[in-house]
């Protein structure tokens, strides 16, 4: 894949960073340069020119605050009023004598509530309490009753130096005080905690700063972007039929939640497959909706079951225990969704895809014995993914307004694509029928190298997630319509 946005944990970027330092590299030096560039743009961009501009520093014990503090001299020099807030008792001395030489006030923080009204009432405040080196419990002490302070008195325009200091730098955790950001300015590689659930958030726009750091083994979460959507998807050859194409088997839906039958297959029959194959209660309304539907049992390739189906509707659940049968005993790929949830066998391989919401992962996980509620999940999703990975072997894709996926091999996706528009009745039958369309498309690939599910599952998220924007750019959206985008939506992407 070609775009795909990579980050990498504090102890990796630690590792990285050892023998550029010992051979001399002034990774400090390029890093505030950078920084100060950044700041300099969105001054202009926020008051027209830099000279009386006012720049707040908040700066904490480490490097962090060594970063922040070069910047803010050579802010300095350019003409910026820059005031330095020392939060804790050290401080990077060679930071604080640069500034000092180009004419930056320093002061301790003594009286709360007046550096506090400095930080408010400053054009931007640049956030340089803590970076990589943050225990993740949120801001303790001096520091995290400043931003308490200055968050409620209104928060300033905030650019943070490598992570908004508080937040969950390997997790996205959000625990205890955040300064949250408009813009973060991050150095040597982008951080997990500024792609995941629920900190992600916090980041505002982020901008990465290359040190020319190295570092090694997997990345550990990744974000497709959309130029890698053409390397995944299934592409049919000049002499393609429907069956080499793919063939996908729904068990979706019932006369109480018919809708589901026609979303799930709308995703799948407009996401491209070769075929799909419709097995429950209202195929009448199935194929009223769509005649390129096929009714009945026959060989497919990938499964996806769920949708609007509950547990004690027996005839569904015959049809998805025979699908079950399939997918252990001959590795068919397979989305579960919604209510095949509780029917989820205590082992599966990562060829098949969870899809729950949080809610669905706090039950997933209580069945199997974890005391979690919906709450903790929300708190923690990528733990809780990844937990749910473990026991039970499928691959995991967790739904909220950031999507976690959590497959084999350590592929752990971070996909936020769509508007919160999309947070509506039905769009996840139509996420459903898409990522099973691709699994059917992709099946033989998925099972020689299961970790391929995760990406395909988070190529889906992108696809539906952009499919909603252009559903409707900017407002509201129907299920429905975001299953009727979604062929220009996969045009465009594959031209991308
Ligand atoms: N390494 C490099 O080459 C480069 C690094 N670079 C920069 O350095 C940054 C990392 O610097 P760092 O390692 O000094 O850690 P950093 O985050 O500044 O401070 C950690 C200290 O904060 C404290 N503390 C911890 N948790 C806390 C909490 N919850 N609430 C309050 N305080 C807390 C704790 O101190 P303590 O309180 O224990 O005295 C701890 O020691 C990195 O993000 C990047 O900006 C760039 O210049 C590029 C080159
Ligand atoms: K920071």
């Amino acid at each position: 894949m070609r775009n795909v946005l990579q980050t990498w944990t504090s102890a990796q970027v630690r590792a990285a960073e050892e023998p550029l330092l010992a051979a001399g590299v002034p990774l400090m030096g390029r890093a505030a340069f950078a920084l100060h560039v950044w700041v300099a743009d969105a001054l202009r961009d926020r008051r027209g020119t830099l000279t009386g501009a006012r720049v707040v520093v908040l700066v904490g014990p480490g490097n962090n605050g060594g970063d922040a503090l070069h910047a803010g001299a050579l802010l300095a020099r350019r003409g910026v009023e820059v005031h330095a807030v020392l939060t804790a008792d050290r401080v990077h001395q060679g930071g604080l004598t640069a500034l000092r030489a180009a004419g930056g006030r320093v002061l301790r923080l003594e009286r709360l509530e007046d550096a506090a009204a400095l930080a408010v009432g400053a054009d931007l405040v640049l956030d340089g309490v803590l970076g990589i080196g943050s225990d993740g419990s949120g801001l303790r002490g001096a520091a995290g009753a400043l931003v308490e302070a200055i968050v409620q008195r209104g928060r300033p325009y905030v650019v943070a130096v490598d992570v908004p200091s508080g937040l969950g730098v390997d997790d996205g955790r959000r625990e205890g005080v955040v300064l949250d950001a408009d813009l973060t300015v991050s150095f040597g590689t982008l951080k997990p905690g500024l792609v995941l659930p629920p900190g992600a958030r916090a980041a505002g726009r982020v901008e990465h700063v290359d040190l020319g750091l190295e570092p090694a083994g997997a990345p550990a979460v990744v974000r497709l972007e959309a130029a890698d959507v053409a390397d995944l998807w299934p592409v049919p050859a000049p002499d393609a039929h429907k069956y080499t194409r793919g063939v996908v088997g729904v068990v979706a839906g019932s006369r109480a939640y018919a809708g589901a039958a026609v979303l799930t297959t709308s995703g799948a029959v407009r996401a491209g497959v070769g075929m799909v194959r419709y097995l429950g209660d209202v195929a009448d309304l199935v194929v009223a909706a769509h005649p390129e539907v096929v009714v009945g049992h026959g060989r497919v390739q990938a499964w996806v079951f769920g949708p609007g189906v509950s547990p004690d509707d027996a005839g569904q659940r015959r049809r998805i225990e025979y699908a079950v049968q399939h997918v252990r005993e001959r590795g068919e790929p397979a989305v579960v969704d919604a209510g095949a949830l509780d029917l989820l066998p205590p082992h599966v391989g990562p060829h098949a895809v969870i899809t729950p919401h949080a809610g669905e992962l706090a039950r997933l996980l209580g069945q199997r014995g974890e005391a979690v509620d919906r709450a903790d999940v929300e708190a923690e999703p990528l733990r809780w993914a990844r937990r749910a990975h473990e026991l039970t072997g499928a691959t995991v894709l967790l739904k909220g307004s950031v999507t976690v996926v959590v497959g084999a091999r350590g592929a752990v996706y971070a996909q936020a694509d769509a508007p919160p528009w999309l947070a509506t009745a039905g769009a996840g039958d139509v996420l459903a029928g898409l990522l099973g369309a691709l699994l059917a498309g992709r099946a033989q690939a998925v099972q020689e190298d299961p970790s391929l599910a995760a990406a395909l599952a988070a190529a889906a998220a992108l696809v539906h997630g952009r499919a909603a924007h252009r559903a409707n750019p900017g407002g509201p959206v129907a299920a429905q319509a975001v299953a009727d985008a979604l062929p220009g939506t996969i045009a465009e992407l594959l031209g991308a």
